[in-house]
């Protein structure tokens, strides 16, 4: 790591711990993370920064659980297994604090992309692509007006739906590097359809990334088209 990363990333310790801290006192945020309770009032006062080891193991290790249990306390279920997650993918500034902790935790290469399909994966796709400060693409069930070319991916869904995504060409370049992402993963179709698109660039895959997976079919599927790294942070 250089400097620069050194000191986003214990930046990036401040802000999940502040996260923390909304719910918390010192005591119980000291108890969570076994460190100090003055050292945590320094870090979230600003004062003094953690040091790169602490803000790794903050990032990594506790920023994903509590990012995972902020997660599922902000989405409902209803009795046929359907997820509202509104308050997340509405929520710009608590993505922007998970997509670090996802880069860290799953381990993607830095991709060229982060590409996504209309509409509910789009807070999350910017939310990575600034992070990564790459570019975010979205796939569209409509052809933008304006653009001639298009890459196109259609799947007969198990409904018997036929469905096509689109996405204007040039957003992706052969040889680009592709993380796909998505608010939920359920039967994985969309992500397929989106992996298609990856395909059809000639682009490789960094990783596939789900906030919520819905069941495991979903990232099966998607395990079974990729060895790049695939997961989600919830599973409900
Ligand atoms: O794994 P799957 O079974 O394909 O389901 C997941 C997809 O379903 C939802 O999108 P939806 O098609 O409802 O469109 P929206 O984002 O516009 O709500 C969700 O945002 C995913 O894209
Ligand atoms: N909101 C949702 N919950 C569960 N499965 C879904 N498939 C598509 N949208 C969904």
């Amino acid at each position: 790591m250089n400097r620069a990363e050194k000191a986003a990333l214990q930046l990036r310790a401040v802000d999940v711990l502040r996260m923390l801290k909304e719910t918390r006192t010192y005591d119980e945020l000291a108890e969570e993370t076994d460190l100090p309770a003055g050292d945590l009032n320094r870090y979230v006062n600003g004062h003094v920064l953690p040091g790169t080891d602490r803000a790794a193991e903050v990032v990594e290790e506790l920023g994903r659980d509590a990012l995972a249990d902020e997660l599922d306390a902000r989405i409902t279920v209803d009795e046929e297994g359907y997820v509202d997650n509104t308050a997340t993918v509405f929520d710009q500034p608590f993505l922007d604090l998970v997509a670090p902790v996802v880069a860290n935790a799953f381990d993607f290469d830095r991709p060229d992309v982060v590409l996504t399909a209309a509409t509910d994966g789009i807070t999350l796709a910017g939310a990575l692509a600034s992070y990564y400060g790459t570019r975010c693409a979205y796939a569209k069930k409509t052809k933008e007006t304006a653009v001639e070319e298009f890459i196109e991916a259609r799947e007969r869904l198990q409904s018997g739906i036929e469905i096509t995504y689109y996405l204007p060409a040039s957003a992706i370049d052969s040889g680009e590097s592709v993380l796909v992402v998505d608010d939920l993963i359920r039967s994985g179709e969309t992500q397929e359809l989106l992996l298609d698109i990856v395909e059809t660039a000639d682009a490789d895959v960094a990783g596939v990334f789900a906030l919520i997976a819905a069941g495991n079919d979903g990232i099966e599927r998607a395990r079974d088209r990729t060895d790049a790294p695939v997961g989600s942070l919830t599973t409900v």
